[in-house]
């Protein structure tokens, strides 16, 4: 697997004391330039994050360039990243012409028929896609893995039988053999600790909908046409959906429990595309924090999101 071997290469960076986030960023965005573009992690894929953080900076200011410097920089920040992956995107054109092909997200979209035209999609329109795919699997994964880490620390049985799970895979392997999507899927309780960390932590707290009709629920009419906000932390931390709402319990996923009050990814035809991907960078993540490492937190201080909340 790709993605083992990055995350291996960046956790062998790691001598003392790291600070976890910074660390998820680096690997996520790494990960992400993988499958979108094939591309290394390298002095240029670090300059094009750095530039990058400047753009996610301006999803969190007033969306104003003459009130906000912050937003001003997002804005020129995305015309450099833009341009980053238009030359990257116009490189891998030609080498397409001389029959040279890779097999990632890039490929696949020049494969594309588009709209069903016949005309394909234009290099502007696969650089404004892949610019909206960092943005939408950068935050989104990495802030699930520092909160898997914080509550498995928290919750010291759970990391055990993590580590027994990790390291009976690891005992079949030699250290310079990769994961395997076998291995992958010979993880149960690795599944429950992310189901369990996205549910209580949820990153996305909820979707925005238009109704097709007038809706009826619990004895009002949502009339056709409006705009409606579904809470997905509402349903994951209703007491009625899973007792005990607000604790973490990964052993609640070890039954079967009903998936429609379970929706970390969304629903329906606007569900999560990188949904697959972000539960494989969080396993072969935890893969190798449990089976390499010993650590400890030795921070007290409180985690605190940039995000609005909106229950
Ligand atoms: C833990 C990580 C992630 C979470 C919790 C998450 C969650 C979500 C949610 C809730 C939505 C809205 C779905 C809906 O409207 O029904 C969404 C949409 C989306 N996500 Fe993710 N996501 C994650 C990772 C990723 C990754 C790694 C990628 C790709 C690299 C990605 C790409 C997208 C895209 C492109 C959309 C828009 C889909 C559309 O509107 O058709 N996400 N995600």
């Amino acid at each position: 697997m790709k993605e083992d071997r990055l995350v291996r290469l960046n956790l062998d960076t790691w001598t003392g004391r790291i600070l976890l986030m910074e660390e998820a960023k680096k690997i996520t965005f790494e990960l992400t330039l993988k499958q979108l573009l094939s591309i290394d992690p390298s002095e240029w894929t670090e300059n094009l994050r750095k530039i990058y953080m400047r753009v996610i900076e301006g999803f969190f200011c007033i969306p104003n360039p003459i009130l906000s410097i912050t937003y001003r920089r997002a804005i020129q920040a995305r015309k450099r990243v833009a341009e980053a992956l238009s030359l990257v995107v116009r490189e891998r054109r030609m080498e397409r012409e001389r029959g040279i092909t890779k097999n990632d997200m890039l490929a696949a979209l020049f494969e594309s028929d588009g709209d069903g035209s016949g005309i394909g999609f234009s290099d502007d329109e696969i650089v404004d896609f892949l610019v909206s795919l960092l943005v939408a699997g950068y935050d989104t994964t990495s802030t699930t893995i520092t909160l898997a880490v914080k509550f498995l620390t928290d919750t010291p049985l759970a990391l055990a039988q993590l580590k027994q799970e990790h390291d009976e895979i690891w005992a079949k392997k030699t250290a310079s053999v990769s994961l395997e999507w076998e291995d992958y899927k010979s993880m149960p309780f690795t599944q429950c600790v992310i189901n369990e960390t996205l549910r209580v932590s949820n990153i996305i707290s909820g979707v925005f909908r238009r109704t097709m009709t007038d809706v009826d629920i619990k004895g009002y009419t949502i009339p056709k046409g409006s705009k409606v906000f579904t809470s997905l932390r509402a349903v994951h931390l209703d007491q009625e959906n899973f007792k005990d709402a607000r604790v973490f319990n990964p052993w609640r996923w070890q039954k079967p429990l009903d998936s429609s009050n379970f929706m970390p990814f969304g629903g329906g035809p606007r569900r999560c595309p990188g949904h697959e991907l972000a539960r494989v960078a969080l396993s072969v993540f935890l893969h190798h924090l449990v089976t390499r490492f010993r650590y400890s937190n030795i921070s007290t201080l409180c985690i605190h999101f940039r995000y609005p909340s909106y229950i």
